[in-house]
């Protein structure tokens, strides 16, 4: 399948690009269509304009639309949810729901939504341990944590798994196997919009804000434009409005967050390319001096605009002298103390800028080796060289204002 996107059509659609003519497009509009949402604005299409005005709503999606733990509840599911103590949490609740309809095939009425839905993800869970070696840090330990709760949620769920046994013909382990859950727990991750619902006593404390929006849930992410996203209790449609203009037959972003490029892969498998949020993460090796001070100064970075305000400040901090350690709290101000702590500092960022230059480097060294021999591995490969090259464009032009700095106070 190749993946889709949502492009822009008022008036006449022309795009070559266009996929509404592709039969699992058809049927999911026919299927949006019997319950209520007709779309005017909007085609799928495959991609890498006249206008949508700023503040229009772009895409109403009718309650009865949506797959919610409300859904799950009025289903087949509802009964044996509701007896099994204790309580599963609401995520578990649409795992084992999109496992089943998926198991049902021609039976669930979810099909025409269940096949776009992506066969395979490039969340790190998915990834091959030797892949997820090769992701920077922090993002290779959240990577590993990831794999972790995956797992524990497949092994807590499986009693629960079992008492659906009644429902299927073939044993439980099959159908709600470890693959099934990850699947069904990317689907979530990657494509849920948020929704609140009122906590329930058939499920556990977990909050339960997951809508799984079909249609709406082809909008790709761009971190430029703004839009707004909520379920309208009047018209009981999720609205999208968007805050910016588009263009006929541009592709329609929405935004899911000020997330920089390990987010981005983390949660949703993809990266973007000059993401003005990214920043590359200064490691605890290089910072191992910088420990006294951690706890006050997170998420040290390296940015487009140079090392950040809170990785210099910290540097200044750690070359105070003996002789101006009572002038921390001016450093904190971003007062100047001396040209010897400015040269200090500046120094020592640039080492560290250059070390993860370096580091950055070998990796895409190693990935071009791999790519070589691990062909099986090959997009998992090309999705994490992506994100190493983004990080060298930033370290470059880091190490670049770190020595125009330099320059300016020797
Ligand atoms: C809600 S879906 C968006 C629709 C998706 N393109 C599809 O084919 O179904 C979210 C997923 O789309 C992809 N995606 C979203 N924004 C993207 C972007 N800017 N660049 C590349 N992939 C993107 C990622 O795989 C992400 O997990």
């Amino acid at each position: 399948r190749v993946a889709a996107v949502l492009v822009c059509i008022r008036k006449k659609n022309r795009s070559t690009l266009n996929q509404s003519h592709i039969l699992e497009y058809i049927q999911l509009r026919k299927w949006l269509k019997e319950r209520g949402f007709d779309d005017r604005n909007l085609r799928p299409a495959q991609f890498s304009g006249n206008t949508l005005l700023a503040g229009e709503v772009i895409i109403s999606l009718p309650e009865k639309c949506l797959l919610t733990t409300g859904t799950i509840l009025s289903s087949y599911l509802g009964e044996n949810i509701a007896k099994w103590k204790p309580p599963i949490s609401p995520l578990i609740a649409l795992c084992t729901f999109l496992i089943a309809e998926k198991y049902a095939g021609e039976q669930s009425v979810w099909k025409p939504y269940l096949d776009v839905l992506p066969k395979t993800y490039t969340c790190p869970v998915c990834l091959d341990q030797e892949v997820v070696r090769l992701l920077p840090e922090p993002l290779r330990r959240k990577a590993q944590e990831q794999r972790t709760v995956v797992q524990e949620l497949y092994t807590s769920s499986k009693s629960f798994f079992s008492s659906l046994q009644s429902w299927f013909t073939e044993t439980v382990e099959t159908v709600f196997n470890y693959d099934a859950l990850q699947w069904a727990w990317c689907t979530i991750n990657t494509r849920t919009v948020y929704m609140k619902h009122s906590q329930r006593e058939c499920f556990s404390r977990e909050p339960d804000v997951y809508a799984l929006a079909p249609y709406l849930d082809l909008l790709n992410h761009s971190p430029n434009v703004q839009v707004k996203a909520a379920f309208n209790e009047q018209t009981r449609c999720y609205e999208i409005r968007t805050e910016s203009h588009c263009r006929r037959h541009e592709e329609l972003f929405i935004c899911y967050g000020p997330h920089d490029n390990q987010r981005l892969l983390l949660e949703y498998g993809f990266v973007a390319i000059n993401n003005p949020q990214s920043g590359v993460y200064v490691s605890a090796a290089h910072a191992f001096y910088l420990l006294v001070i951690f706890d006050t100064f997170r998420n040290l970075t390296f940015g487009r605009d140079g090392p950040s305000w809170r990785l210099l400040t910290a540097l200044k901090l750690l070359c105070l002298g003996t002789d101006e350690f009572t002038y921390w709290k001016k450093v904190l101000l971003g007062d100047i103390i001396s040209a010897r702590n400015e040269e200090r500092s500046l120094n020592i960022a640039a080492k560290i800028c250059f070390s993860l230059i370096e580091e950055t480097q070998h990796v895409l060294h190693q990935i071009s080796q791999m790519k070589k021999d691990k062909v099986n591995l090959e997009n998992q490969l090309a999705l994490v060289e992506v994100l190493r090259l983004e990080d060298l464009t930033i370290l470059q032009t880091s190490a670049e204002i770190l020595y125009n700095l330099h320059t300016a106070v020797t």
